[in-house]
């Protein structure tokens, strides 16, 4: 535990600060539950969207709320000309994940249905983002090449209309479900960084487009979200499987950090992996590319090289990065396709929050100048 003296827990290592009912991370046996059931089955068994709807209600859908939990959705999906030409109007030199930020700022912005904190408010705002952040995503990846958006399919899956908006058509149906496995793995993970900052802007009973905001703004980051981007450049930077092992003890003789390894709650491997890498490994088999070989045998390369030297194991981000690579997807895209799922858990906790509040606001110790007299001027 990181501790600077008695009764100081920097990070929050290991601090427990509210109960949840949503997901539950159990490193001992490594597994992951949402709303009890285990994320692999999850993954085998259902839909993206089916696991939106168990994050939001707690229950799996039946047949007729699957049917219209997704006919909501699909009629959310496209964005109103203002929205399209202010996002159109952004830097090309900023982050995908920037856009994605302002976005959502601006939906808040727009959207004239008053907040009453109601969890029956809080999911309608949360579907709509579900549904138009993918809008974003897409026509932000096109806008970057000088392609017009492909507007979204009301006809097509969420996953599959991802593709669509994305590339103008949808790929063969084992990569639109290693995208949608993707999606359910990424969807919730408890308090991690950036669902507490969802929760900490919650907790002043600011809105729900103030704390997703702030959300992407933390997820953002290379120690969580950021890394499934980070991963990749780090494998393009490495080149060949050749070089892993030299690669990997110079960056730690750099004191680097080794993108899309180490878990701050998992200390024996990420319970979400096997099941990402196991989708990872069906699209380097389908592609049989020797260049995706490669990648892919540099891949297993430094995973090996960091577990000997190291003892430190993959996160989900790592064979997550590489899979978004295969999928087609640029790398700068990565991050905000986590946010497309993770905007689940995060409104999720967002309605937990509410429904218990109490302001978060920790104490600090305090290290800098005793108190000392203000010097008159001169
Ligand atoms: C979906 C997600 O957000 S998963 C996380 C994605 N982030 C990454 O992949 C970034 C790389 N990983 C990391 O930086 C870290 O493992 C974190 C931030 C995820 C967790 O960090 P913490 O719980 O704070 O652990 P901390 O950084 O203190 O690491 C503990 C020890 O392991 C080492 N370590 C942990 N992860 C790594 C890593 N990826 N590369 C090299 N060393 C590492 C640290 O250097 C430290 O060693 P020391 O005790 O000798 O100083
Ligand atoms: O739980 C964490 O700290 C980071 C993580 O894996 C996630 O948010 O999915």
């Amino acid at each position: 535990m990181t501790t600077t003296a008695p009764g100081i827990h920097r990070g929050l290592t290991g601090v427990v600060v509210d109960t949840t009912g949503i997901s539950t991370v159990i490193p001992e046996t490594n597994s992951l539950t949402y709303r009890g059931y285990p994320v692999q089955d999850l993954a085998a068994r259902r839909s993206f969207e089916e696991v939106a709807h168990l994050l939001w209600y707690g229950e799996l859908p039946d047949p007729r709320q699957l049917a219209e939990f997704r006919a909501r959705e699909r009629a959310l999906r496209p964005l109103d000309r203002t929205t399209a030409e202010l996002l159109a109007r952004l830097p090309e030199t900023c982050h995908p994940m920037d856009v994605l930020r302002t976005a959502v700022s601006f939906f808040g912005a727009e959207d004239p249905t008053e907040d009453d904190g109601s969890p029956a408010a809080g999911r309608a705002k949360s579907l709509a983002l579900l549904a138009k952040l993918p809008t974003v995503v897409a026509a932000d990846q096109r806008r970057r090449k000088g392609l017009d958006p492909v507007p979204p399919d009301p006809g097509l899956g969420y996953a599959e209309n991802f593709f669509h908006m994305c590339f103008g058509r949808v790929p063969d149906p084992d990569v639109v479900r290693c995208f949608e496995i993707s999606l359910i793995l990424y969807a919730e993970h408890s308090f991690n960084a950036s669902t507490f900052t969802a929760r900490v802007v919650t907790s002043t009973l600011s809105d729900l487009y103030s704390a997703v905001t702030a959300a992407i703004g933390a997820l953002k980051g290379p120690l969580h979200g950021g890394a499934n981007e980070a991963v990749m450049h780090m494998l393009l930077e490495i080149g060949d499987p050749r070089r892993a092992q030299a690669w990997l003890d110079e960056a730690l003789t750099a004191q680097r950090k080794i993108m899309g390894f180490g878990h701050r709650v998992y200390q024996h491997g990420d319970s979400r992996v096997p099941i990402m890498q196991d989708a990872l490994d069906r699209l380097v088999a389908r592609a049989a590319d020797p260049e995706v070989t490669r990648l892919a045998a540099l891949h297993a390369a430094l995973r090996h090289a960091m577990v000997q030297r190291k003892g430190i194991h993959p996160n989900l981000d790592y064979p997550a990065g590489l899979a978004y690579h295969l999928m087609g997807f640029d790398i700068p895209a990565f991050t905000p396709l986590f946010v497309m799922s993770r905007i689940t858990g995060w409104t999720a906790h967002i309605t937990e929050q509410l429904a218990h509040n109490s302001l978060i606001r920790p104490l600090a110790s305090y290290d800098g100048p005793a108190q000392r007299p203000v010097p008159t001027p001169s």
